[in-house]
């Protein structure tokens, strides 16, 4: 595996395989990475004949009072994770590579990107969407590889990749969980011994709402006030979202008709923030045979 830290570098060396027709999986990641991580990489390992990996803190995602300069970091040790995972080329840019000058343009889904976790973090979608697009821009991928444990991230994306006919395939990848369920996740390492036992209410809360709708209750915001209480139950625990939405467009959704239905967390647990999400299927209602 190549480490490039430059643009410039990269291009160079993707120039002459895109040239000969090589199809090129990029997977961008903000590094200390997991198993979460390496089933992206698995994922573009088996569909793409170059790999790339991004590592990049990126400043423009992160608000003033955010964890910019705590996030956890360890190169070297990424650098053995992507190498043994047959990963073609890292880059790992420094701010300085990514953004020589202060940021003029920026890429904006503003109405998907202001609700639900962008309520709670004003400007981080815009931030995560200039430097995706400034990645495509760069490594010029066919495919590309996202989490759905960052699930209103990945409908951003493709709703980016969609408006603006971005050449790329966006695939988006099932969450890998912990033993107890809890989804892998870099800020986890956040978490001390009290507050990792108690993060275990996220997945829990997860199966309280699949419960709540097999027994029937089609009002979303019963669901949620239900799921709010059931997280809140846990000392350490904050739910700062809770929300049923359309899986396909994050819209509010009247009721829990017959059709699936996407339930998003984002728990606080001290100052670490959890993800966590799932499509729910509502029961399927039993038709009486007629004799
Ligand atoms: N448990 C997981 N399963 C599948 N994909 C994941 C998982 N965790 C992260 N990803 C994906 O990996 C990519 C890079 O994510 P990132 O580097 O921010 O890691 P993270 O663990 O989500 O970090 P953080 O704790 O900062 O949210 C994203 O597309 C994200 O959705
Ligand atoms: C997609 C991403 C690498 C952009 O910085 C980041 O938001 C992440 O790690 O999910
Ligand atoms: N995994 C999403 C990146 C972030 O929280 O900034």
């Amino acid at each position: 595996m190549q480490t490039f830290t430059t643009i410039a570098g990269l291009r160079a060396a993707l120039a002459p395989l895109r040239a000969s027709g090589k199809a090129i999986g990029l997977v961008p990641t903000m590094g200390y990475l997991h198993v979460g991580h390496m089933e992206l990489v698995r994922r573009a390992r088996e569909a793409n004949e170059v790999v790339v990996a991004s590592i990049f803190v990126n400043p423009l995602q992160f608000g003033a009072s955010e964890d910019l300069s705590r996030y956890p970091r360890d190169l070297p040790r990424d650098q053995r994770m992507l190498e043994d995972a047959g990963v073609d080329f890292l880059f790992a840019p420094g701010v300085e590579d990514m953004y020589p000058r202060p940021m003029e343009t920026v890429v904006d889904v503003p109405t998907l990107g202001s609700q639900l976790e962008g309520s709670v973090r004003p400007g981080h979608f815009s931030g995560v969407c200039t430097v995706v697009s400034k990645l495509f821009n760069i490594v010029g991928p066919d495919r590309a590889y996202f989490g759905e444990k960052d699930y209103q991230q990945l409908t951003i994306i493709r709703r980016m990749v969609e408006d603006l006919a971005q050449p790329v395939e966006v695939v988006g990848v099932s969450t890998v969980r912990e033993a107890d369920g809890l989804a892998c996740s870099s800020r986890n390492v956040y978490l001390d011994t009290a507050q990792r036992a108690a993060a275990v209410i996220v997945p829990r809360a997860l199966d309280e709402a699949a419960r709540i709708i097999a027994e029937g209750e089609t009002d979303p915001a019963r669901v949620e006030a239900a799921v709010r209480g059931f997280i809140a139950a846990e000392p350490l625990a904050e739910p700062e979202v809770v929300a049923l939405r359309h899986p396909d467009t994050l819209a509010e959704i009247a009721d829990i008709g017959d059709r699936p239905v996407l339930l998003l967390l984002f728990v606080r647990i001290g100052s670490t923030k959890l993800l966590d999400n799932r499509v729910i299927a509502p029961k399927k209602q039993t038709i009486a045979k007629v004799a």
